[in-house]
């Protein structure tokens, strides 16, 4: 059977873990592939010192790996969206495979890259982009290909949850997003992460693969966890929940819901024990029902678990010359439904309500009746003691499943009433039954 050809471009974080676990691992990797795979060109932007890369010739421009003819397999780590585009476009253009990690640019782009692959005849694979080491796009395109997948749910950025994590043991918040990025866990700019534009980008990818709907990434809805104080995290814990941050998709009649927020879980549920850069996927198909998938979500060599995975499969395809492929988003182009993603005011969820309140009489019945008169149910109130010393007390609400519209109007009421500072702080909560 005939060698296949690695190029590796990006010698950063999974860059250097694809070829480290690589090169360690090849005789395993070849008895799995059934061919050697060769790394035979690398590029960065920069050399690095710290690492022996052999006699593989390595060069600054990445568009080399594309443009060698040897190369069967363009592997695209250097993240981005223009650059990496234009290389991935090149490398299909020049008949060639491509495993990348990158999800901002497949959730961007990748209805036009699959159409070009499509029309080219090759693979472009990115199991590394979506929570990281955890085969998930493999369980759900091929595992779960039985099922009408329902919903989607899951934390799925390790550098979000590890913030999540340490601020409840006390942390601050930008302490450990350093200690995030210094492990490598963190996007070239953390603001995506914080503010939960990567956990959108997966959620994208994990929504059209599952439902079998083209990539929405523009209209679905994001909110990160960069207002999360250690207070609520607090409350919601005394309230017997954890809040995490999850990217939530639900196929419905009227279209998907696609959403990113942070959410409390009851303490209880597995995913709700899912700590530090783990991520978890809970998918629910008719068939199966809930089935859940754990692990590191980001760092170098867990990410190349990935990355080498999806070569594997490639390389598999390539050397036996077999034309059979697993269809890019899991549905056959003709299967895809143009099911559009619905506003986030139509989304219906449980909430939890912290409003800051004047200590006087009246005040929780004036709360109460607005809730009521938006047909929003109390679950729990915790009225509490003030800790701000200066007449106001916070009031917390847990409130049953309601319809975003409605808890829109009922907040712009609360925080019009002369009784309150102005400022309800949100944030929605599920149960996952
Ligand atoms: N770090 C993780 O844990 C992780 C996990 C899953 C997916 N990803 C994704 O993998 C990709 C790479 O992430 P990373 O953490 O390894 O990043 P990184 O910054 O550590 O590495 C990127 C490398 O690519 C090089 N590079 C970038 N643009 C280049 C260009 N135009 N020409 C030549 N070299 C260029 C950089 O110099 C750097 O060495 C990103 O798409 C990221 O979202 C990362
Ligand atoms: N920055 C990403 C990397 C993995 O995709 C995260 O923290 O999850
Ligand atoms: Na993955």
């Amino acid at each position: 059977m005939k060698d296949v050809n690695v190029g590796i471009c990006g010698l950063g974080t999974v860059g250097s873990g694809t070829f480290n676990v690589l090169t360690r691992n090849a005789r395993l990797i070849a008895g799995r592939a059934g061919c050697s795979i060769n790394i035979i060109r690398i590029a960065s932007r920069r050399p690095r010192d710290d690492m022996d890369l052999g006699d593989i010739p390595f060069t600054t421009d990445i568009f080399d790996v594309v443009n060698d003819p040897s190369v069967d397999i363009v592997v695209e780590l250097i993240g981005g969206y223009d650059t990496a585009k234009e290389l991935v476009l090149a490398a299909i253009r020049n008949g060639k495979h491509v495993v990348t990690a990158n999800k901002a640019l497949i959730a961007v782009h990748g209805n036009e890259i699959f159409d070009a692959a499509q029309k080219a005849g090759v693979v472009v694979a990115y199991e590394a982009g979506v929570a990281g080491g955890i085969p998930v796009i493999k369980a759900i395109r091929e595992g779960m290909a039985a099922n009408r997948i329902d919903w989607i749910a899951g934390i799925i950025n390790g550098t979000g949850n590890y913030i999540l994590t340490e601020m409840r043991a006390g942390r601050e918040f930008a302490e450990v997003l350093k200690e995030a990025q210094e492990l490598g866990y963190a996007e070239a700019d953390p603001t995506f992460d914080v503010e939960g534009i990567d956990a959108a980008h997966k959620l994208t990818i994990l929504a059209s693969a599952g439902f079998g709907v083209p990539l929405q990434f523009e209209k679905g809805f994001t909110e990160g966890i960069s207002k999360i104080t250690p207070y609520d995290i607090a409350h919601a814990e005394l309230l017997g929940y954890r809040i995490k941050h999850l990217g939530i998709a639900r196929r419905r009649e009227d279209g998907i819901e696609l959403r990113v927020h942070p959410t409390l879980i009851p303490q209880s549920h597995l995913i709700a024990k899912v700590d530090g850069v783990l991520n978890a996927v809970l998918v629910d198909g008719d068939a199966v029902g809930q089935t859940m998938y754990y692990g590191p979500g980001a760092g170098d060599e867990a990410t190349a678990s990935a990355v080498i995975a999806d070569i594997v499969d490639v390389a598999r395809a390539v050397s036996i010359g077999s034309e059979q492929r697993i269809p890019y988003l899991g549905f056959e182009p003709e299967a895809v439904e143009d099911l559009s993603v619905l506003p986030m005011e139509d989304v219906h969820s449980a909430y939890y309500l912290r409003i800051t309140a004047l200590d006087r009489p009246g005040v929780l019945a004036n709360i109460s009746s607005i809730l009521s008169e938006h047909g929003i149910n109390i679950e729990s109130i915790m009225q509490k003691e003030s800790e701000l010393k200066d007449g106001r007390i916070p009031v917390i609400i847990l409130t049953h499943t309601v319809q975003e519209r409605q808890m829109n109007q009922a907040i712009e009421e609360l925080e019009a009433l002369a009784d309150t500072d102005g400022q309800v702080v949100r944030i929605r909560a599920e149960n996952f039954n």
